[in-house]
């Protein structure tokens, strides 16, 4: 597999909607998926969506880490998410900062849920179902964005 490139906003495929994954495929996509977190973590990211690196698959990491703009943010052990899904969100919202790895250097408050309900599968195929609030729940929505097409700025305030 060659190195995987991060795709910067203007690049049609940060546009598409993500294709879902049978879970026949995920076995097949284990190797990507190790790229995609070595990616991540190589450009200090909390998270990161299988569409910036130009694979349009409904695939996610969340990886938060406490960091000097959240510093009460949980450590958290990257996540891989497939084919995941909001099934609920709370009417209350936050703002807060986000950064982006296609969208180098660039900041900007976004409106999020407070909390959400999200079912997603592991690689073993596992159906997860959790809650999420806080800095997690912004990376979450953050990523699943990406599967749809959108970016931060889409959402700036
Ligand atoms: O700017 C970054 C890196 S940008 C980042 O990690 C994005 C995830 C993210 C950062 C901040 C809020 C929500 C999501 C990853 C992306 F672009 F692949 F989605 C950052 C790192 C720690 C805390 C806050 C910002
Ligand atoms: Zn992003």
């Amino acid at each position: 597999m060659e190195t995987l490139t991060i795709a910067q906003l203007g690049n049609p495929i940060l546009r598409e909607h993500a294709t879902p994954l049978s879970a026949a495929q995920y076995q097949e996509f284990a190797p990507f998926f190790n790229a995609l977190q070595l990616k991540m973590l190589e450009n200090n990211g909390v998270g990161i969506a299988a569409p910036q690196v130009s694979e349009s698959i409904r695939a996610f990491i969340v990886a938060s880490r406490p960091n000097p703009r959240y510093p009460d943010a949980p450590m958290m052990e990257p996540t891989l998410m497939l084919n995941p899904e909001i099934t609920w969100a709370s009417e209350s919202m936050e703002k807060d900062w986000e950064g982006c790895l296609s969208i180098p250097g660039i900041r900007a408050l976004v409106n999020r849920h407070s909390h959400i309900e999200v079912r997603y599968d592991t690689l073993e195929g596992k159906e997860v179902k959790t809650q999420m609030e806080g800095f997690i729940a912004r990376i979450f929505q953050h990523e699943l964005d990406h599967l749809n097409g959108l970016v931060f700025l889409d959402r700036a305030e």
